[in-house]
């Protein structure tokens, strides 16, 4: 049963805040375990990624067999069928023509003093993408990830995916070749990200670290951020969905049952007007949980983290949605773009009822990476902007530095750092005698 909430209970602001403390993945247990990984990694490297892999992944590795090898990856793909290829086509193809969008412009300006002024993107040097693979496979993560660091003109790109008992599903690998990734190792959890930031004697470090993965994964990437970037904190799946009057009640348990499958730490959470539609959705949950091959995963999350707010409207479900700042939003209303201009906080909004979530996992275009925990009060969806940085520029005439050092001058001074002004002052003593002021 998960839990229900009344916004009309004396007791909801209280019951509210203790779901959103729920610590579904920033456990101290976990951190801990996450900073003796690391640490470990850090002192003993590919010994530490073998040990690791074979206690996790059941996996048995050397450090020679860390990385797949061009053969076996021409091996996996011919394995996989003309559909998928084109399925995976398609959603590629959609996924680049969305992040090509994103792309931002350098820009340049020369301002009335003679100043030129402007910033210059570049992408970073090589990142390293985090494809999960513990309980599921995830091709389109593969997708996900790549497609906008090649947009953004990343050279070198690594994939980190476990594979437990060491089995691969072959389209991660195809998903890699389409996407263009240079590298790919069969590691995961925190001991793969602790590589990609640190390096090993075979696993080459990068500059940026981005992708979801679980509680494990997520406190690592925390853990790693300042000595790499990361994009953001992609934990543990969610949906929020929001709906009032003539819903499909079995459209929407699939909708909570979607996320909940991914993880027992996943969480669902209707918020509804509807008093009769939350009750039918709940009962169709029960119906159709034990039907789907992923029940004990999707059963342990709905039990423990699954919600149902009935509220009094709708003004009240977007206050709330604010709170909660969910993954994924999905408004099945009468009026989706007047909810959506209300719900702020969300990192991926799906509008409508014929618009399911798990069209955004595959091909609607839109990255599926996205911020879980409640970060997408402050962080967004992963973007070609995860992989460039910006770089300001700026050239002056010796007429602008006659014009504004002055007051670099004057500021220097009252900051008490000599050097500063002097550097200024140097530059134009000299424009003075040259112009014989
Ligand atoms: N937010 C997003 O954008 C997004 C997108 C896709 C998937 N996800 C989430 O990614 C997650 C995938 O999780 P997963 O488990 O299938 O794969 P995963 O690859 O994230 O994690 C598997 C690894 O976790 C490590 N691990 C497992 N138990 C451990 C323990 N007790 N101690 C230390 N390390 C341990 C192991 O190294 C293992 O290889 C799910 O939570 C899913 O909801 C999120
Ligand atoms: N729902 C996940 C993001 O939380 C992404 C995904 C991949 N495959 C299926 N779903």
């Amino acid at each position: 049963m998960p839990v229900t909430l009344n916004t009309t209970d004396p007791e909801f602001e209280r019951r509210f805040a203790e779901l959103l403390s729920a610590k579904r993945e920033d456990s101290v247990d976990v951190n801990d375990a996450v900073a003796a990984i690391i640490a470990d990694l850090r002192a003993r490297g590919d010994a530490v990624l073998c040990e690791l892999t074979s206690k996790f992944d059941r996996l048995d590795l050397t450090p020679d067999r860390l990385r797949f090898t061009a053969d076996e990856i021409a091996e996996e793909t011919a394995k996989v069928s003309p559909e998928d290829r084109s399925a995976l086509a398609l959603a590629a193809e959609r996924i680049r023509a969305y992040h090509a969008r994103q792309m931002p412009e350098n820009v340049s300006w020369t301002d009335p003093e003679g100043a030129t002024l402007g910033w210059r993107w570049s992408p970073v040097s090589a990142a390293g993408l985090y494809v999960p693979g513990g309980q599921a496979a995830y091709p389109s993560s593969v997708l996900m990830n790549a497609i906008p660091a090649r947009v953004a003109g990343v050279e070198r790109l690594m994939i980190c995916v476990p594979t437990p008992d060491g089995v691969i599903n072959p389209l991660v690998l195809l998903a890699a070749q389409i996407s263009g990734v240079d590298e790919i190792y069969r590691i995961g959890g925190a001991q793969a990200v602790a590589a990609m930031a640190y390096g090993t004697e075979t696993v080459r470090p990068v500059d940026k670290i981005t992708g979801p993965g679980n509680a494990f994964v997520a406190a690592a990437k925390r853990q790693v951020f300042g000595h790499v970037g990361i994009d953001m904190i992609a934990g543990p799946s969610e949906v929020l969905v929001i709906a009032e009057g003539a819903q499909n009640p079995d459209w929407l348990a699939m909708d909570l049952l979607a996320q909940a499958e991914h993880d027992a730490d996943a969480q669902s959470i209707l918020i509804t007007t509807d008093t009769a539609l939350g009750h039918a959705v709940a009962g169709a949950v029960d119906r159709i949980l034990p039907t789907l091959p992923r029940a004990e995963i999707a059963g342990a999350s709905w039990r423990d983290y699954g919600t149902i707010i009935f509220v009094r409207n709708l003004d009240e479900a977007a206050a709330l949605s604010n709170r909660i700042a969910p993954e994924h939003l999905e408004l099945c209303v009468d009026d989706p773009e007047a909810l959506a201009g209300k719900c702020i906080h969300a990192g991926a909004i799906f509008l409508g009822a014929h618009t399911p979530e798990a069209v955004g996992d595959y091909v609607s275009g839109p990255n599926h990476v996205l911020p879980t925990a409640r970060s997408a009060r402050f962080s967004s969806g992963l973007s070609v902007l995860d992989f460039l940085k910006r770089t300001t520029l700026a050239r002056l005439t010796p007429g602008a530095l006659a014009a504004i050092g002055p007051t670099a001058i004057r500021l220097a001074n009252a900051e008490g750092l000599q050097a500063h002004g002097a550097s200024v002052d140097l530059r134009l003593a000299e424009l003075n005698e040259r112009t014989g002021e």
